[in-house]
């Protein structure tokens, strides 16, 4: 098998490239990393990816990371497989890059912190600093108005078809959801309705079953 994913299922950036391989029905073979232990600040996985951090990536000599880089190159290389994921227009196109970006750039760092704050520091046991949560979810409120305004347009956040700009906030959009940052989402229809639609895609209902493996 050439492609694989050396990572966590329980990671978001990891989480991101596995919902892509379903959706594009790809076989792939997954290499479990052991963040507890620093597997991933040591060699060989550091000769994957030499910032440490989850996930690299290999198909055949291809040995790449960032979650999102990932993500176009599974995209682009196996374009007659699963889901398009992409437009041939480039006027489409242009509005799904804008769609990626607002998503890395404005999106993420809000919904990151929270599902750090809301997720990840109780279960390994560390408080939530509340000050963060607050400061956050008013950032993530002003995100999510501009998605409301854009969604109340268009199916999915760029245009009428499922693409990787909204393929790329599964992850968060996942954890999000089980903490008290879901009223943010749900005060939202438009942003409430979207959520849950790519939320029970069956290529993400794989990836979070992978959790309970
Ligand atoms: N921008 C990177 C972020 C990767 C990332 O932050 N990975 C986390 C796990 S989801 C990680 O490895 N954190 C440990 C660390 O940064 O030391 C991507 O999208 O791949």
């Amino acid at each position: 098998m050439a492609i694989k994913v050396h990572g966590s299922f329980f990671s978001p950036a990891t989480m991101r490239v596995l919902a892509c391989l379903h959706e594009k029905g790809l076989d792939y073979e997954f290499v479990p990393i052991n963040m507890g232990t620093g597997e991933h600040k040591k060699e060989p996985f550091i000769l994957l990816n030499p910032f440490g951090q989850l996930p690299g990536f290999e198909d055949g000599d291809v040995k790449i990371f960032e979650s999102r880089a990932i993500t176009q190159y599974i995209t682009y290389t196996y374009t007659d497989k699963g889901t398009p994921l992409v437009y041939h227009d480039p006027k489409e196109m242009a509005v799904l890059f804008v769609g990626m970006q607002v998503e890395s750039q404005h999106y993420d760092p809000p919904a990151g912190k929270l599902a750090w704050e809301l997720t990840i520091k109780p279960f390994l046991g560390m408080d939530t600093d509340e000050a963060v949560v607050e400061e956050q979810e008013v950032q993530l409120a002003k995100v999510l108005d501009v998605y409301e305004y854009r969604l109340a347009q268009s199916k999915y956040v760029s245009g009428d078809s499922f693409t990787l700009a909204d393929l790329h906030h599964l992850p968060t959009f996942h954890y999000l959801m089980g903490t008290r940052a879901k009223a943010v989402i749900d005060a939202r229809p438009h942003v409430r309705a979207w959520c849950a639609d790519i939320l029970a895609r069956p290529a993400w209902q794989k990836v979070i079953a992978m959790q309970h493996s």
